[in-house]
C-alpha cells in the first residue's frame, strides 16, 4: 500500500488477516476484501496505526495481492520477530507495567512480534541478566519500558557482553569498543525520558512501539567516562556537573515524588547558585565536523562528516579553559525532552562522533534565568557573554581542589562537613561543598575529576543505514509496480533512481 496526502509510505508494514475472518479474505457481497495495516504519521511526530482494506473483484485476485503483500514484507529483514522486554515497574510515575500492557503488547502482537518479557525486581536486574545470562542470539531487539536511568542500564548490560563476548576489556581508556549488534527499542516510562524524545521526536508509547515493529533504527554515540584509569560509565545523553550534577543528586532523596522532584530540586539548584572551579580541557573535532551553533542540515552535514572522516587527518590540538563554572554540560545528542523541546544543544548530533560540550560561567542569577529559559523558547540559548560551546572529541575536567578519596562504593560517600558551598544563598542551599557531582545520563558519578572520550561511534553506519532504507523502500515500490503491470513513468523513475 503505497499511501498518499497525510497517509505515508511504509509499505504494508502491519500485515494481518482481519479478526474474526478465519480465511484469506472476507466477502462483502460480491466483492473480496483484505486489510493491511500502516502507519500514519499525525502532529507532532506522533504515529498511529491505520487501517485499510481493499477490495478485488475475484477471489483468486485478492489471494495474489495477499500473497504480493506478504512476500515484499518478508523481504524487509531489518523487521524484529523476536524482542526481549525489561519493565522499570518503578520508573516516572510507576506506570510502566499498564503502559506495555494496555498500548504496546497489542500492537506487538497485531504485527506477529512475540516478546519475553521480564519485569525487574531491583535496580540493575536488567543490566545484570543481560551482562551474564540472556540468551541474546534468540532476539532481534532488546525493549526498554522506562526512563533514561533504564535505559542506561540495559546500554550498560549490552556494552558490557559485546565487548566480554569480543574480548575487549572496557576498563582500559584507550579500548577500542566493538558496537553492539542488538538495538534497543525505548518505550517512554520514565520522569524526563530525554534518550526517546531526542531520537524518536516525542514521548509517546504508541509511536515507540511502531518505530520498533517497522524496523525502523538510529545509531548513536557512545560516550566513556573513566577517573584517572578507572572505568565509570558510559554516556549517551547528558553528562552535566554544577547545576544539572546538583539538581539531580538533590532529586535522588525526592524520587517518592515522581517526576516532579526534578522541578522541586531544579528550583532549589536555581537559587543556591551554586558554583564550582575548575579546569576544562578538551580535543576539539575537526572544523568540517560543524559547530553547536550552525543551522545545516543534518544529512548534508552527515554526508559531509563521512566524507571528511574517510580522507582528512585530525589536525586539533587541546584545549584548556580554566574559571568559575555554574554548569558545564557535555550533550551527546540534543537532549530535548518534553521541558526543553529543542534541548540543551538543538543541533547535537545522534551519531557523529562528537559531543556538544556548553560551557556556563559564574554570571549573576537573572542572567543563568535568562540563560535556562531560552531552553523553553526559541532563543538562542548560547548568545551569552557568560556562555561557550565547543564541539568535540574529548574532554577532561578537574576541579580546583582535589576531592577527598571516596570510597570503592560511590553510595558510600564520606560526609564533608568542612566544606562549605560557594554559592551565595549557603544556608538552605543543595551542599555543593567545593565539588558538585556528574549527571550522567541521569545516574549519579561522585567523582568529580573525570576523562571522558567519544568510544562507540559510527558515521559510516547512519550513512549507510539511511541509504539502505531508501533502497528498502524504492525496491518494493518498483515490485508493486511492475505486479500492477505498470510501464509508465512512475516505473521508470524509481528503476533510474535504483540505478542511480
Ligand atoms: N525493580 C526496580 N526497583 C528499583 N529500581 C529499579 C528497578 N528497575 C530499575 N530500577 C532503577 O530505577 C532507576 C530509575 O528508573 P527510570 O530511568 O526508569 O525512571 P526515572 O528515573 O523516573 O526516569 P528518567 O531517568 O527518565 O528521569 C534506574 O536507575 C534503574 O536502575
Ligand atoms: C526558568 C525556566 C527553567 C526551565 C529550564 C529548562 C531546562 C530543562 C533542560 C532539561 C534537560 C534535561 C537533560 C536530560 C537529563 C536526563 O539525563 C536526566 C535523567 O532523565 N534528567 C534530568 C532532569 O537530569
Ligand atoms: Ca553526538
Amino acid at each position: 500500500f503505497w499511501g498518499h496526502g497525510a497517509a505515508i509510505a511504509y509499505p504494508g508494514c502491519l500485515w494481518e488477516q482481519r479478526q474474526g475472518h478465519p480465511g484469506q479474505f472476507a466477502s462483502l457481497s460480491q466483492v473480496f476484501c483484505f486489510p493491511v495495516f500502516y502507519v500514519k504519521r499525525t502532529k507532532n511526530h506522533q504515529w498511529r496505526c491505520n487501517e485499510a482494506t481493499f477490495s478485488c473483484s475475484s477471489a483468486e485476485l485478492c489471494e495474489q495481492w495477499i500473497q504480493v503483500t506478504r512476500e515484499q514484507l518478508s523481504l524487509l529483514t531489518n523487521r524484529p520477530k523476536r524482542l526481549l522486554v525489561y519493565i522499570n515497574p518503578f520508573g516516572g510515575k510507576r506506570r510502566g507495567k499498564r503502559i506495555y500492557e494496555e498500548k504496546v503488547a497489542p500492537v506487538f502482537q497485531q504485527a506477529g512480534i512475540s516478546a519475553d518479557v521480564i519485569v525487574t525486581e531491583r535496580a540493575n536486574h536488567a543490566r545484570d541478566h543481560l551482562t551474564t545470562e540472556a540468551n541474546l542470539q534468540q532476539y532481534d531487539g532488546v525493549v526498554c519500558v522506562g526512563g533514561d536511568g533504564m535505559f542506561s542500564e540495559i546500554l550498560h548490560g549490552l556494552v558490557a557482553r559485546t565487548q566480554n563476548d569480543n574480548k575487549v576489556d572496557q576498563n582500559r581508556p584507550g579500548a577500542e569498543l566493538k558496537p553492539c549488534m542488538l538495538r534497543i527499542g525505548i518505550i517512554p516510562a520514565g520522569s524526563t525520558d530525554c534518550i526517546c524524545f531526542a531520537t524518536v521526536g516525542t514521548n509517546d508509547p504508541v509511536t515507540s512501539a511502531l518505530h520498533i515493529i517497522i524496523g525502523d533504527s538510529q545509531p548513536m554515540d557512545v560516550c566513556s567516562v573513566h577517573h584517572n584509569d578507572v572505568f565509570l560509565r558510559y554516556s549517551v545523553s547528558l553528562l552535566g556537573y554544577g547545576f544539572y550534577g546538583d539538581v539531580l543528586a538533590d532529586s535522588e532523596k525526592k524520587r517518592w515524588l515522581g517526576p516532579a522532584r526534578y522541578d522541586l530540586s531544579g528550583v532549589k539548584a536555581f537559587l543556591c547558585h551554586n558554583y564550582y572551579k575548575g579546569t576544562v580541557s578538551f580535543l576539539p573535532a575537526e572544523d568540517n565536523l560543524g559547530h553547536p551553533r550552525d543551522k545545516m542540515q543534518f544529512l548534508c552535514l552527515l554526508v559531509s562528516k563521512w566524507f571528511h572522516s574517510c580522507v582528512a587527518v585530525s589536525s586539533s590540538s587541546w584545549k584548556v579553559i580554566c574559571g568559575k563554572f555554574i554548569a558545564i554540560n557535555a550533550a551527546n545528542m540534543s537532549c530535548a525532552c518534553p521541558r526543553s523541546p529543542k534541548g540543551l544543544s538543538p543541533s547535537a548530533h545522534l551519531a557523529d562522533g562528537t559531543a556538544d560540550l556548553i560551557l556556563v560561567r559564574k554570571c549573576s542569577r537573572l542572567d543563568f534565568f535568562r540563560h535556562l529559559l531560552r531552553h523553553t523558547n526559541t532563543d538562542d540559548q548560547f548568545d551569552h557573554s557568560f556562555v561557550e560551546v565547543h564541539r568535540v572529541k574529548k574532554f577532561h575536567f578537574e576541579p580546583l581542589d582535589p576531592q577527598p578519596l571516596l570510597l570503592e562504593n560511590q553510595s558510600e560517600l564520606p560526609k564533608k562537613p568542612g566544606f562549605c558551598p560557594m554559592g551565595s544563598a549557603q544556608t538552605t542551599c543543595i551542599p555543593s561543598a567545593a565539588h558538585s557531582s556528574w549527571n550522567c545520563d541521569g545516574e549519579i558519578l561522585h567523582h568529580a575529576a573525570i576523562q571522558v572520550r567519544l568510544a562507540i561511534h559510527n558515521i559510516a553506519e547512519t550513512v549507510k543505514r539511511k541509504i539502505k532504507l531508501r533502497l528498502h523502500l524504492i525496491t518494493a515500490k518498483v515490485s508493486c509496480l511492475k505486479a500492477l503491470g505498470k510501464t509508465d513513468s512512475a516505473l521508470m523513475t524509481h528503476n533510474s533512481l535504483l540505478k542511480c
